[in-house]
C-alpha cells in the first residue's frame, strides 16, 4: 500500500538553523542538555559547563543531531528562573559547544531577552514551550533569524497539571500551532524556519496525551515540520504501569519510533543511543506516514 506524499506539506527537508541546517530527509534527534539544578530527569547533572559539554558532545557521538540547551525546568510544579541566572547557565555553554560542535543548537527558553542572547551566542533554533506568547518573545524569534520550535502547553508549568480541559485536545491543539505558524509567517519569517510541537505533558492528561499522539497525522497536515518531546516522560511512566523515571529508557526509544512513523521529523530525548537504534530500525522496517515509500 503506498502512502501519498501529504500534499499539504512544502517540499522542505531543510530547517534552517541560522547558518547550520538541519536536514530533515529522515527523522533527527534532538539532544537534551539541561543545565538545571532541578529538571524533572536529570536536574542537576550537567549544571557545571565542563561537564554540559562533556555530555553534549557523547550526545553527537551516539547520534543526536541537534543539542537542546535549557537553563530552566519547565516540569509541572516547576519555579520561574530569573533571566539573569538563565543567561548565567546557558551562554557559558552556547559559547563554548559553538566553538565544540558543528550540529546545530537550540535555546529552550519561553524570555526574548535569553532568545537574543542565545542566538548570538550561537544558537540557530529558538525552542519556546511557552508557544511565543510572552510579551516580546515572538518578534524576538521572528527577527532573530534562527529556526523557531512553536510548542502548545495549556496554562503554566506551575498549574499546567491541575486540572487540563479540552473539548477537542487534538483539535484545538492543531488550532493554537496553525495560528502560531500563520502569525509567524506574517511576520516574514519563511517555512523553513518554522516547527510545531503539541507539547506532550504541558497541560495534558494521559488521555489527552494518547490522543494527540495518534493525532500526529493531524498536525503534519499542516504542513510544518513537527518536533516531539515524549522522552522519560510520566505519561510512559503510566503506560508502564507506574514505572520511574530511570525505567523509561526503552519506552522512549520505542515512542521515538512510533511518533516517526507518524512522520514527526524531530524528536527530542535524552537517550540518544537507544533512540537512533530504534529510529534506525523504524526507518529500516517502519512506515513512514510523512514521506514516499519510494
Ligand atoms: N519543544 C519541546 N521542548 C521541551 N522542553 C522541555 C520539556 C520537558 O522535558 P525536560 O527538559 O527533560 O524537563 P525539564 O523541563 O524539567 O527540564 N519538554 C519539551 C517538549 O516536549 N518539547
Amino acid at each position: 500500500m503506498r502512502f501519498h506524499y501529504h500534499r499539504a506539506m512544502p517540499d522542505l527537508l531543510t530547517l534552517d538553523c541560522a547558518g547550520r541546517p538541519l536536514c530533515l530527509d529522515r527523522p533527527r534527534i534532538m539532544g537534551v542538555l539541561n543545565v538545571t539544578p532541578d529538571s524533572f530527569s536529570d536536574g542537576g547533572r550537567f549544571h557545571e559547563p565542563e561537564t554540559a559539554v562533556a555530555h553534549a558532545r557523547a550526545m553527537v557521538d551516539a547520534g543526536a543531531d541537534i543539542i537542546d540547551v535549557g537553563g530552566e525546568s519547565t516540569r509541572p510544579g516547576s519555579e520561574p528562573v530569573s533571566v539573569e541566572e538563565e543567561l548565567r547557565r546557558v551562554i557559558p555553554v552556547l559559547t563554548a559547544l559553538r566553538a565544540e560542535l558543528a550540529v546545530p543548537l537550540s535555546i529552550d527558553t519561553s524570555k526574548p531577552e535569553v532568545m537574543r542572547s542565545a542566538v548570538a551566542a550561537g544558537a540557530g533554533l529558538i525552542n519556546d514551550v511557552n508557544g511565543l506568547r510572552a510579551p516580546g518573545a515572538l518578534p524576538a524569534a521572528a527577527e532573530s533569524g534562527a529556526a523557531i520550535c512553536v510548542m502548545h502547553m495549556q496554562g503554566t508549568p506551575r498549574s499546567m497539571q491541575r486540572e487540563p480541559r479540552y473539548h477537542d485536545v487534538v483539535g484545538e491543539v492543531r488550532a493554537f500551532l496553525a495560528e502560531r505558524a500563520s502569525t509567524l509567517r506574517g511576520t516574514g519569517v519563511p517555512a523553513s524556519r518554522i516547527v510545531l510541537d503539541p507539547g506532550f505533558g504541558f497541560g495534558k492528561t494521559l488521555e489527552h496525551n494518547v490522543a494527540l499522539f495518534r493525532g500526529l497525522p493531524e498536525l503534519m497536515s499542516l504542513g510544518y515540520p513537527v518536533l516531539v518531546g515524549v522522552s522519560r516522560k510520566s505519561m510512559l511512566g503510566a503506560i508502564l504501569g507506574g514505572r520511574p523515571v530511570g525505567g523509561r529508557i526503552m519506552g522512549s526509544a520505542v515512542a521515538a519510533a512510533l511518533a516517526a512513523g507518524y512522520g514527526a521529523q524531530i524528536v527530542r530525548v535524552h537517550d540518544v543511543a537507544a533512540t537512533a537504534d530504534a529510529l534506525a530500525v523504524q526507518v529500516a522496517l517502519g512506515r513512514t506516514m510523512g514521506r514516499p515509500t519510494t
